[in-house]
């Protein structure tokens, strides 16, 4: 394959023996309680380089080599099985699939006379023995050779009666699996009981199968995939025999067991009379995957006729009359970096997931859904932990659970927000999906408090509450409309008498001599802050500028790279009929101190003259005398204005530490680094003519 090629090689024989080691813990783990630190790909990479290594060095193979082996070699049983029960052989494309089943027919001799087409169930396989129509024991895979008794999960398999409609000794083999249901359940108790969930639906299948003695209850579920007569010489052996696969399985779905016919809306067993039908077929079943509320990792295609199969017979790890189209992985194990709190449009408060980028399926997988807080602790989930994150088709990733057994102890709890993370208002939990209560006006809510803060508009008198009531009574629906409300209709609210509503529309009236970068700033274009405005208006002195301008004319700016370009053009676009309200209502539009685009321009000749012109100021500690009342915004502001550029962080760029009283860390910094450092008093003379 050349995916292999693509591999790093194993340099030597200690490399491919430790890889072998690897490999063998991992399965080993994998088939026990599915404890293994390795998702599926990255075992399956693994094993394949560990093959590659072997292909060309046949004389070093290593005895417990997980290749060529059923379960890689890692389990063992106890209870033999009447007949073997291996494993597949892969295909990963529709080209080796066809160059599989051409190999097939020449073994053969013939074409095939009928394929069946099954989903591939991604769970365990057991034997089930019913004597006398009864439910006698289940059995582990194991080596293929024997098995584990695992006859005390009898009763908590749907799909597994006790009891068959005739009283025949029949071997039913399928799947043993969760359900996305199962798993959403089994997690929930598993967390109530001792905080460890399932890391996926397969090792909680692995796990619950083979625990006894628990407290609580977890159920799974079974899906059949074949069948053999108990009494290998009797009637009914012989008849399943000779049967072709199809016939074999509607009779196991008569007895009463669940098959994968049943599996999965559309998905169940099908037969098609041609290669092309398979095809078809495989694809339907790919497609239908990630809704499928169970979860399989490929699709398993098999030659229907009884004579097929026995003609073709078998290798030593599988059937040469089947094969298993391998689906990409839907699973990956990545670590939850941090938990991000979105609020959509009418108020819905949503966790999501923020992941260590991991590529899943061909895509980059960075976000995931959680859905709520309750979720959150259903899951048991810590910030930091590793997860293991589901994507199928075009659903949005999810995350599944934590790894646990890959905790440090370095992991911590996940923040539950008190109120809304966007309008800082309360919050309706209630119900299972979280709101805003503000509803739809919680973004007007938010945008306008941004809008009038002191950063921005500094409309003082407007609080909260009174932008709470002026929404809900409709007299303003943006920051905008606040420039002409008459005074009737602010009287008209509560509490709002005569002075303060002379007073409040005062300060709105003193608004909108605002410089230009406050205006700009409570527009809350996204990915412009204070200091980004700032920069912004003085380079373009006009809104007319900034909304003329392109992406490539506005990363001229400082800081601006061509994502947060692209990003503000688009936000300029969106927020044009505010703008134009804003226009129409008179609001200054120009800032006094900027520097003009031209580099010709007087104003920026101006600028080179100013006192902190190229100076990079970082301010650190409490101000005194002048500048005592200063805040560390006003002081940036200042800086900028002097022609300097504020930065937070000292590094070896910076050009000067105002350092205030109980100045820190940052003036060590400065000192180690040699920046200069001076104090308050001394900075206010050097920009006194700003001030
Ligand atoms: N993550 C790990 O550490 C780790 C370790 C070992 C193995 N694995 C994974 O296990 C897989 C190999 O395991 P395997 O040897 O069990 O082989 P397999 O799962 O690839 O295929 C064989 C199995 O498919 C199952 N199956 C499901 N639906 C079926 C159907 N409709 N008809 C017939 N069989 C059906 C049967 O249980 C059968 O034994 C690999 O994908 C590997 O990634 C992972
Ligand atoms: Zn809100």
């Amino acid at each position: 394959m050349t995916e292999a090629l693509e591999l790093p090689a194993l340099g030597d024989e200690a490399a491919y023996r430790q890889a072998v080691a690897e490999a063998v813990a991992a399965a080993a783990a994998y088939y026990d309680d599915g404890s293994t630190a390795l998702d599926d790909d990255a075992y399956d990479r693994l094993v394949r380089r560990i093959a590659a290594y072997e292909d060309a060095h046949p004389d070093q193979v290593a005895p417990d080599s997980p290749t060529g082996k059923v379960a890689g070699g890692a389990v063992t049983g106890d209870v033999p099985h009447t007949v073997p029960m291996l494993s597949l052989d892969n295909v990963f494309s529709a080209a080796e699939l066809t160059a599989w089943a051409a190999g097939l027919e020449r073994r053969l001799g013939r074409p095939v006379q009928a394929w069946s087409v099954e989903p591939k169930l991604d769970g365990l396989a057991v034997a089930a023995r019913y004597r006398n129509g009864r439910l006698a024991r289940l059995i582990t895979r194991g080596d293929g050779i024997a098995g584990e008794d695992v006859s005390h999960a009898i009763g908590s398999v749907v799909g597994l009666p006790d009891r068959l409609t005739e009283p025949v000794s029949v071997e039913v083999r399928g799947e043993v699996m969760m359900t996305a249901a199962q798993f959403e359940a089994a997690n929930l108790v598993r967390v109530q009981h001792e905080g460890t969930p399932f890391s996926n639906p397969r090792s909680g299948a692995a796990g619950t199968l083979r625990a006894k003695d628990r407290p609580y209850k977890v159920e799974l579920t079974f899906f059949g995939y074949g069948a053999l007569g108990l009494e290998r010489d009797g009637r009914l052996a012989r008849r399943l025999d000779e049967s072709a696969h199809s016939e074999v399985m509607a009779y196991v779905a008569e007895l009463g067991v669940q098959t994968t016919t049943a599996a999965g809306a559309g998905a169940g067993m099908s037969t098609a009379a041609t290669l092309e039908g398979v095809q078809r077929r495989v694809e339907e079943i790919a497609g239908l995957r990630a809704g499928l509320g169970l979860g399989i990792d490929g699709i398993v295609i098999k030659a229907d006729a009884a004579a097929d199969q026995v003609e073709a017979g078998f290798s030593s790890r599988a059937p040469r009359w089947a094969i298993a189209y391998k689906l990409p992985a839907a699973e990956k194990i990545t670590r939850l970096v941090e938990v991000e709190w979105n609020v959509g449009r009418t108020g819905v408060i949503a966790p999501r997931a923020v992941l260590e980028p991991v590529e899943i399926d061909g895509t980059t997988v960075t976000y995931a859904t959680l859905h709520n807080a309750a979720d959150i602790a259903r899951r048991g989930l810590l910030l930091g932990d590793h997860v293991t994150v589901y994507k199928a088709g075009d659903v949005i990733p999810r995350v599944e659970a934590p790894v646990v057994h890959l905790r440090t102890g370095a992991e911590t709890p996940i923040a539950i927000p008190e109120t809304c993370p966007r309008c800082g208002g309360g919050i309706d939990t209630s119900q299972q999906r979280w709101r805003c209560l503000q509803g739809r006006l919680c973004h007007a809510l938010a945008s306008i408090s941004y809008a009038v803060a002191r950063d921005a508009l500094d409309i003082e008198t407007l609080g909260r509450t009174r932008i709470e009531a002026m929404l809900r009574e409709g007299l303003i629906a943006d920051f905008a409309d606040l420039f002409t409300l008459s005074s009737e209709a602010v009287l008209g609210l509560e509490r709002m008498g005569e002075v303060s509503t002379a007073n409040l529309l005062a300060a709105i009236e003193a608004a909108k001599a605002k410089p230009l970068n406050k205006v700009f700033c409570a527009l809350g274009v996204q990915g412009t802050g204070r200091s980004m405005s700032r920069r912004i208006a003085r380079h373009f002195a006009t809104m007319e500028a900034i909304r003329a301008a392109d992406a490539e004319a506005l990363q001229q700016v400082e800081g601006v790279g061509p994502e947060r370009a692209a990003l503000i053009v688009a936000e300029l676009r969106g927020l044009a009929p505010v703008i134009d309200k804003l226009v129409a209502a008179g609001v200054s539009m120009t800032e006094p101190d900027a520097v003009g685009t031209g580099t010709d321009d007087p104003a920026a000749t101006a600028e080179a003259e100013l006192p902190l012109a190229g100076k990079t100021v970082v301010v650190t500690g409490s101000m005194t005398g002048s500048l005592a009342a200063l805040s560390r915004n006003e002081m940036n502001e200042l800086i900028e204005r002097a022609g300097g550029r504020a930065s937070s962080n000292v590094s070896a760029r910076t050009s000067l530490l105002v350092a205030g009283d109980k100045a820190g860390s940052k003036k060590d910094k400065a000192a180690g680094l040699g920046v200069p450092i001076t104090t308050p008093e001394d900075f206010a003379e050097v920009i006194k003519a700003f001030l």
